[in-house]
Formats: C-alpha cells, structure tokens, sequence
C-alpha cells in the first residue's frame, strides 16, 4: 500500500517535524508512507472573500496536480464524517482488500480546500468540530494512521 499525505506549505516547526518522523520511521514496516508538500500561496492576512476563494483554488490545482486518476481521495475536512480509530483501520484494511493501492489523505492550508479538491475526494474525513493547525492536524494524521496499521495487526498499541 503505497500512502501519500498531501499537505499546503513548508513544515516550519521543529517539534512536530520531530514527531512526524518518528511516526513515518515507525510506518515504514508496515506501507510506504510519504508526504507530499506543494506550496502555499503567499497572500496578506487581511483577505476579502473573492481574494481567499482565489488562493485555495491556487493551491487547490497544485493538490490536484499530485493525484493519479486511481488514487483513493480522503480529504481531511472539519465537516466531514467523524470516524473511530477502529473504524479508520476498517477503511484501510478494506481499501487494501479491494485492491485499491494508492491513498492521498489531503491536509488544505490555513484557508481550508478549494470545492475542487473536495470534489476529488472519495471520503471527507474529519477529526472533530474544532478547528487545527493545518501542520499540528499532520502529526495527528500519521499518528492514527500509525495506530490503524497496528489494529490491522492486532498488535497492541489501540488502548
Ligand atoms: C486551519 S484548517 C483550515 C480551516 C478552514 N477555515 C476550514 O474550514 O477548512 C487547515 C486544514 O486542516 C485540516 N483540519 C483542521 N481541522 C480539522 C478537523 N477537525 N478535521 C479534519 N481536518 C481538519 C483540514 O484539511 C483543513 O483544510
């Protein structure tokens, strides 16, 4: 199972670059697991709502860019469906039963994704109501991937 982790911007900070590894360190026994950053479009932080539509959609084309036609899309969006760790397992074992290969889940960037990017998708996939830091939201991203490859195992780390 090749997993692909596409995300908006530059990772800046070193405490969750550390933890992001150390995950990726740990997956590499069980699936290829990489992430792919495309940039993030510079703007003010003051947007008018035409202007904030204009950069996830710049950003949006270069998340679609990465996307192979038979890649399995789960977008990460706050409403999206809300899923047990058990339940995420269950997705990847069945994707994996079915053949299914490649997998993209897609972190947007401080905007959120484009209506396109979400289109794409196959499954929105949310974490809870509340709002994260698009880089926080990827170490809580690999680190339940992590737990759903050790479910699958039946190893002991679900608690
Ligand atoms: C800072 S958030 C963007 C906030 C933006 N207002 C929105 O509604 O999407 C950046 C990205 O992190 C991800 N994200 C943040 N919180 C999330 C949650 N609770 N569930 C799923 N994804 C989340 C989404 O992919 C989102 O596009």
């Amino acid at each position: 199972m090749n997993i692909s982790i596409i995300t908006v911007g530059k990772l800046k900070e070193k405490y969750l670059k550390q933890g992001i590894d150390e995950y990726l360190k740990r997956m590499s026994a069980y699936a290829k697991v990489e992430i792919i950053e495309v940039a993030d479009e510079k703007a003010p932080e003051v947007l008018s709502a035409s202007e904030m539509l204009q950069v996830k959609e710049k950003e949006g084309e270069r998340i679609l860019a990465k996307l192979h036609p038979d890649t399995y899309v789960i977008a990460l969006a706050i409403e999206g469906k809300q899923k047990s760790s058990e339940e995420l397992a269950d997705t990847l074992d069945k994707l994996a039963t079915y053949g299914k290969s490649k997998i993209a889940f897609v972190i947007g960037g401080s905007l959120g994704l484009s209506q396109q990017v979400l289109q794409r998708s196959d499954e929105k996939l949310s974490f809870s109501k509340m709002t994260f830091p698009h880089q926080l939201m990827r170490l809580v991203l690999v680190e339940q991937i992590y737990r759903a490859f050790r479910i699958n195992r039946g190893e002991p780390y679900h608690k």
